[in-house]
């Protein structure tokens, strides 16, 4: 639980049970939620596959990855396996970040979807024996946030009218090659007297992020407000929210949201885990706007660009050291005024 008299977000609660019967209730909520915070919870419970072992599972992975020996874990380094990182170790403070020397507070692990999948040849991708170890858990977590996915994509899709040959998922299908992946956190405690954000601001550069953390840290400064408030994790929910692609994919009217993980107020920043699955649209997407006419229309010189550039992009202004100055719009979409 946060601690009394912190700003917290009050996000929109969506029932992926209802959103799957196509409730319209649930699918207008989920539609305002899109629009105004680009962030809700998605409560999982009362679905007819189980799917709380699943998360216990994940999270014991988190675990066992982030207790190997830091030697073991760069033999799976990021940037030497994979050019648009979709799988391997990124260590301790190679991004640009809060902490001293504009350093994060983090180390990731990312998996990816293809190769547990089994999709586009990719499940020789190479990895360390625990991940085979946790092989069945992370094709059923695949194969849930699949279902949670394909439900909030078609009732958003229904919601905005957008023809059935060209919707969110055309460009999202369950079953093809995609960037998606699946992303373990380890953020690393900091002394009192060192506090910083380990996280820097940003959105995320995919479609849909589904986060699931048992620990705050989380804040996020929704797109119309100039405070940032703390996320509350929920039990059975996960945390939902939308990545650059579905802005793009609709001219800015479903927003991304900003967010970054820090310590409490006047508290020491714990060790916290968390893991997410981002999903991103298929790489040949061309990310502009669909045929709606809700979405504003796009600036004709704007250059458009396939979801397989964009990532790219995205990337180099998240490294430290292939970082351009006045290239924070990247990682921020746009929004320079940021609050501290
Ligand atoms: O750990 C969290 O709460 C947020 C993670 C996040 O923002 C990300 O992985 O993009
Ligand atoms: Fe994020």
């Amino acid at each position: 639980m946060l601690p009394h008299g912190l700003p917290i977000a009050q996000l929109q609660t969506v029932r992926l049970d209802l959103l799957r019967e196509c409730n319209s209730n649930e699918a207008q909520r989920l539609l305002e939620a899109c629009q105004r915070d680009g962030f809700f919870y998605l409560d999982i419970r009362n679905v007819d596959v189980d799917f709380t072992g699943v998360l216990d599972r994940m999270y014991e992975l988190c675990r066992e990855i982030y207790s190997l020996p830091l030697d073991d874990k760069l033999l799976y380094d990021v940037d030497k396996l994979s050019s648009l990182k979709l799988n391997g170790y990124k260590p301790l403070g190679r991004n640009f970040g809060g902490l001293p020397g504009k350093k994060d507070g983090f180390e990731t692990y990312t998996i990816p979807k293809d190769g547990v999948m089994g999709l586009d040849c990719q499940d020789a991708f190479l990895r360390p024996p625990v991940v085979d170890r946790f092989m069945d858990a992370l094709q059923d977590f695949a194969r849930f946030i699949s279902i949670a996915t394909t439900s909030t994509l078609n009732s958003l899709s229904t919601s905005l009218e957008l023809p059935q040959e060209e919707n969110f998922m055309t460009y999202h299908r369950p079953s093809a090659a995609s960037p998606d992946i699946i992303r373990l956190l380890k953020y690393h405690a900091q002394p009192l007297e060192e506090r910083g954000v380990l996280h820097t601001p940003h959105t995320d550069l995919g479609s849909l992020t589904f986060l699931f953390t048992r620990q705050p840290g989380l804040q996020i400064l929704a797109p119309d407000s100039d405070q940032w408030t703390w996320v509350e994790p929920k039990e059975g929910c996960a945390i939902v929210n939308l990545g650059d692609g579905m802005s793009l994919l609709t001219n800015g009217f479903l927003r991304s949201c900003l967010h970054r993980v820090g310590p409490l107020p006047d508290e020491a920043m714990p060790t916290r885990y968390s893991f997410a699955y981002l999903v991103r649209a298929e790489d040949q997407t061309p990310m502009t706007g669909l045929k709606c006419p809700l979405f504003p229309p796009l600036d004709p010189g704007k250059k458009v660009f396939t979801s397989g550039e964009w990532l790219k992009q995205k990337f180099q202004a998240v490294r430290l050291n292939t970082r351009k100055e006045n290239e924070d719009w990247i990682l921020t979409g746009n929004r320079d005024d940021l609050p501290a």
